[in-house]
C-alpha cells in the first residue's frame, strides 16, 4: 500500500484553479511522486467490458487468431484468459483473486443491476456512481468520506462550475444529470439516512465524467476505459508538466518528469502539450470545460510548437493576411483528418504531405508527428510491417527526441516497444527480401532489435517502475532472447553502435515521398 507522504494537497499557485498537489519532499527524475493501487473509481470502456479483467485491467485476445499474433509478439493478451462473471455475464475477470476483490468491494452491489436483459450497456461513469451508490447504502458512515471527496472536484465543488459547464455545453450538462438520474434509478432509487442520494449520484457522475484520466494499456496503446482518484486526480494539468500520469493496471502512479522541489506544485498533462496553443487551450476547454493558465499558456502562441518552419509574420502585410488563412486551413484540416477514426492511411499520408509539402510544416511540428503514430498503427493494422517499422524508425530517431526530451518518457518507450516487435516480425522468413535488402545498407535487423531491446531495458524502470506489466514484458523478452546468445552483451553493443549511424540515416530518408 504507497503512503504518498510526499505530496499533500494545497491551494493551487495557479490562480482560480482551486486546490492543487504538492511535493513535500524534492523528487528526481523517474521518481514515484504518489501512487494508488487502484483508483477509486476504475470503468471499462463498453467495447471492453467483455475482453478485459474489471479488476485488474488486463486486457485478454477474445479470438484464437489475435491471441496467437499477441502471444507471438510476447504481449500478455496473447495469455490472459478473461471469464465472465456468472451472475451478470456483463463484465469479466482474469483470475479468482481478481473476481473475489472486485465482489467484495464493488461488484456485488452492481451485479444485479447491470445483469438484467432490459438494461443496455451503461457508461462507465453511470457503472462507476452505482458501485458508489452501493457503498454508500451499505456502509454510510465510512464511505461518505470517498463521495465527499468526489463532490469537491470542479465543476460540482466549485459554486460557479455548473453554471460554467451549462453554459458551455448545455447538451453535456443535460447528459450528466441525465446519467446520474439514470444511475440513482437503476440502483432502485436508494434511500440514506439524511443524504440525498439522487444528487450524490448526478454529482459523482458529473465529477467522474469531467475529471477521469484515460486508461490504456502502455504495451499496446488499446484504450480501456477512465480512472478517477481523489488523490492522483488533484494534480493540476500544465502544458509544460513536471509530472506524469502512468496507468500501471491496475495502479496508477504520478512519476516525475524532471526534478520537483520541496513545495513545488506537481502538474500533469492532461492533453497532447505539444500541440499548439490554441488546440490545447480547445481541447481542455471542450474535455475538461476549462481555460488552461498554466505557464505556457500565459506566455501565449509564442513558443516552438507555435512556430512554422517559413513564417507567416515574416511576410509582408499584404500577404500575411492570405498566408495567416492558408495556414489556418491546412492546420485545421490536418487536425480533422487525425480526430477522423475512420481516416485511412493514404488519407493519413496524404495529409502529412500537404503539411510538409506546404513547407511551413517541420516533422516534428504537431499535428504531424501525431498524424505519423497513426499512420504506422494503420500500416499494422493492414499487415504493411515494412512501412510500419520506417514510420516508426523516423519517430524513434528524429520526431520523438524533439518533442520529448527524456529518454524514459511514456511516448518513446510506447513507439520503441511497438518498432521492437515489428523488427521482430521483420526477422521472420516471410520478409527475408526486405532483411536482406536492410542489411545490404548496413542495417542488421538482429542487431537493430538489439538496440532497442536494450534501449527499452534500460529506461523503462523511471517511467514504469519494475515489477509492472510493461517492464515485464520487456524482463522476459531480455531474458528469452539472451538465453540463446552467446556473444557477451558488450559485443552486441558494439555492433549495435556500428550499426545505428545506417539507421539514422534511414530515418533521414523517410521523406514525405517515401512514406
Ligand atoms: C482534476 S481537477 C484538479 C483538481 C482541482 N484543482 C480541484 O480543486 O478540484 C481539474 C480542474 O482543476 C482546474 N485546473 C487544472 N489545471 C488547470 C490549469 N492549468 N489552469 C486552470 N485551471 C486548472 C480546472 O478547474 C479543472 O477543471
Amino acid at each position: 500500500m504507497p503512503t504518498n507522504e510526499g505530496v499533500e494537497v494545497q491551494q493551487s499557485q495557479i490562480p482560480g484553479a482551486g486546490r492543487g498537489l504538492f511535493a513535500r519532499i524534492a523528487f528526481s527524475p523517474g521518481d514515484t511522486v504518489a501512487a494508488v493501487d487502484r483508483p477509486l473509481v476504475t470503468e471499462l470502456e463498453t467495447e471492453r467490458m467483455l475482453d478485459t479483467c474489471a479488476w485488474c485491467c488486463q486486457r485478454g485476445a477474445t479470438t484464437d487468431i489475435e491471441k496467437r499474433m499477441a502471444a507471438s509478439m510476447g504481449l500478455p493478451h496473447g495469455f490472459t484468459e478473461i471469464k465472465s462473471c456468472t451472475g451478470c455475464h456483463r463484465v469479466g475477470y482474469c483470475s479468482r483473486a481478481c473476481q473475489t476483490k472486485a465482489w467484495k468491494r464493488e461488484h456485488k452491489y452492481e451485479c444485479k443491476v447491470i445483469s438484467a436483459k432490459e438494461v443496455p450497456d451503461l457508461p462507465a461513469g453511470v457503472r462507476g456512481a452505482v458501485k458508489i451508490l452501493g457503498r454508500l447504502k451499505a456502509d454510510p458512515d465510512n464511505e461518505f468520506a470517498h463521495v465527499r471527496s468526489i463532490l469537491k472536484f470542479w465543476p460540482v465543488g466549485d459554486p460557479n462550475g455548473l453554471n460554467q459547464i451549462s453554459t458551455q455545453d448545455k447538451k453535456r450538462y443535460e447528459d450528466f444529470q441525465f446519467l446520474g438520474h439514470a444511475a440513482w434509478l437503476y440502483c432502485g432509487k436508494p434511500e440514506i439516512d439524511t443524504l440525498n442520494p439522487k444528487s450524490i449520484s448526478i454529482g459523482v457522475v458529473t465529477n467522474t465524467m469531467s475529471n477521469a484520466s484515460a486508461l490504456s494499456s502502455g504495451l499496446d496503446g488499446v484504450p480501456l476505459g477512465i480512472g478517477f482518484d481523489p488523490l492522483i486526480s488533484s494534480a493540476n494539468h500544465s502544458c509544460d508538466p513536471n509530472a506524469s500520469l502512468v496507468f500501471n493496471q491496475p495502479r496508477h502512479e504520478i512519476r516525475a518528469l524532471r526534478n520537483i522541489n520541496a513545495g513545488e506544485e506537481i502538474f500533469i498533462p492532461y492533453v497532447e502539450v505539444t500541440n499548439p496553443f490554441s488546440v490545447r487551450q480547445a481541447e481542455l476547454k471542450e474535455n475538461y470545460f476549462f481555460t488552461c493558465q498554466c505557464t505556457k499558456c500565459k506566455k501565449g502562441a509564442n513558443l516552438e510548437a507555435d512556430k512554422f518552419l517559413e513564417r507567416p509574420e515574416d511576410l509582408g502585410n499584404e500577404y500575411r493576411k492570405k498566408a495567416d488563412r492558408r495556414v489556418a486551413a491546412v492546420e485545421a484540416e490536418a487536425y480533422a483528418v487525425l480526430e477522423n477514426e475512420l481516416a485511412r492511411s493514404d488519407e493519413m499520408k496524404e495529409t502529412i504531405q500537404m503539411c510538409i509539402g506546404s513547407k511551413m510544416w517541420h516533422w516534428t511540428r504537431q499535428p504531424v508527428p501525431q498524424l505519423c503514430r497513426r499512420l504506422g498503427t494503420l500500416y499494422l493494422e493492414s499487415a504493411s510491417i515494412y512501412p510500419a517499422f520506417r514510420v516508426g524508425v523516423k519517430l524513434h530517431i528524429e520526431i520523438l527526441p524533439a518533442l520529448y526530451p527524456q529518454e524514459f518518457c511514456q511516448d518513446r518507450l510506447l513507439n520503441a516497444w511497438a518498432v521492437s516487435t515489428l523488427i521482430n516480425v521483420l526477422c521472420g522468413t516471410a520478409h527475408e527480401e526486405v532483411y536482406k535488402e536492410l542489411a545490404q545498407g548496413g542495417i542488421e535487423l538482429r542487431i537493430i532489435y538489439f538496440g532497442f531491446l536494450f534501449y527499452l531495458r534500460e529506461h523503462t524502470p523511471r517511467m514504469f517502475g519494475s515489477g509492472t506489466p510493461f517492464r515485464k514484458v520487456i524482463e522476459n523478452t531480455y531474458e528469452q532472447i539472451m538465453a540463446g546468445v552467446s556473444v557477451p552483451e558488450a559485443e552486441i553493443k558494439k555492433k549495435i553502435e556500428a550499426a545505428w549511424p545506417s539507421l539514422e540515416a534511414l530515418a533521414h530518408n523517410v521523406t514525405v515521398s517515401s512514406l
